[in-house]
């Protein structure tokens, strides 16, 4: 196996996320449950993650160097690092019966002589992870075992795509499928949040409300994909024009809101020059015209959302009187 380089893992390690759709007690019984069973020092659940591959759960709890939080760089020679690369089961009885198993961080750092690991699958069949069991004296697991401990890898498995699902319910149902920005629903659910974290910092927030000019003649004008084309490129400069934290969304339609953490006044006007300039460099789409209605929302303001979208509409609107006279 020398040498073997894991491709990087794009998920984000559970120990940095909320993870409430996983019973995380069961998890924990279940790594008991095979120490025990298999009369083994320890056994564990790691999970291959941007950082490495990471120790979710171990039957010791942290009471062992190899314990949660742990991190293997994705590099280094280890065997749940092969398990995981190639998506297969490993049995090593006795890694001093052979060289290549000598090399491994298990052996070396840890001691280990009998490792039996094995795979933990997405539902889309992307790797997730490993659940081993180790040892410090060479083993000879009975068939029935290593079935036992696929049964159990099994429940894991249908555990993270229970998990997966409820992800991406969510993730559908806060976002636009045209556009793949937050929804209304997303944004209701985000703003909420949103004004907590500034009520709790004592920072002010801004709400702009964007529609586009004439957008109905671009449906009539050039057809009904070419709009919708007009709404994701607006979409998308939109939110590349916002930092990572404001909230971008489609209210609907035309229409599309932005909630920014305002620290300075001129951070709205700045945001809305870079998004004039991203729309001027567009080509091979009609020109695309906005008029926005800015509100200024204190750390302190107790207004309903309904209500601040309102009076944000009123500026837009005169916005857009302001802009059909000139
Ligand atoms: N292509 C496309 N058009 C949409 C979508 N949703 C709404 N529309 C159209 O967007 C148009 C919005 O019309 P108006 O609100 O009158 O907008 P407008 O022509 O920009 O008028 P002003 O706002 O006064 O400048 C309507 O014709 C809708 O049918 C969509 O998802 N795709």
């Amino acid at each position: 196996m020398g040498g073997h380089s894991l491709p990087g893992y794009g998920y984000t390690s559970f120990n940095d996320m909320q993870v409430d759709e996983i019973d995380w007690a069961r998890w924990q019984s279940l790594v008991d449950t095979v120490a025990e069973m298999f009369a083994a020092p320890a056994a564990y659940i790691t999970q291959a993650n941007t950082k490495g591959v990471e120790v979710l759960i171990s039957s010791l709890k942290g009471g062992d160097a190899f314990g949660p939080g742990v991190i293997s760089p994705p590099m280094e020679q280890g065997l749940s690092q092969q398990v995981i690369a190639k998506q297969q089961p490993l049995y090593v009885r006795n890694a001093k019966d052979d060289p290549r198993w000598q090399q491994t961080q298990e052996y070396t750092t840890y001691n280990w002589v009998s490792y039996l690991g094995m795979p933990i699958s997405w539902p889309d069949g992307h790797i997730f992870g490993s659940l081993c069991v180790v040892s410090t004296s060479p083993t000879d697991y009975p068939e029935v075992y290593m079935r036992v401990l696929a049964l159990i890898r099994d429940v894991i498995n249908s555990d993270l795509a229970h998990f997966y699902r409820e992800a991406q319910l969510l993730t559908q149902s806060y976002t636009d499928p045209l556009t793949q920005i937050y929804n209304r629903r997303g944004f209701e659910e985000l703003f909420v949040q949103n004004r907590q974290l500034a009520r709790r910092l004592g920072r002010r927030m801004a709400l702009l409300n964007f529609d586009l000019d004439g957008f109905k003649s671009i449906n009539d004008n050039f057809g009904h994909a070419m709009g919708d084309e007009v709404l994701s490129a607006f979409a998308r400069n939109l939110k590349q024009s916002c930092r990572s934290c404001d909230l971008v969304a489609r209210w609907g339609g035309d229409e599309f809101l932005v909630l920014v953490h305002s620290e300075t006044d001129a951070m709205e006007s700045s945001m809305l020059a870079r998004l004039d300039e991203r729309l001027a460099a567009l080509t091979n789409l009609p020109a695309i015209g906005y008029s926005v209605g800015m509100l200024r929302i204190g750390c302190d303001d107790t207004r309903e959302l309904e209500e601040l979208v309102m009076m944000a509409d009123l500026n837009l609107y005169s916005h857009k009187q302001r802009k059909k006279k000139s």
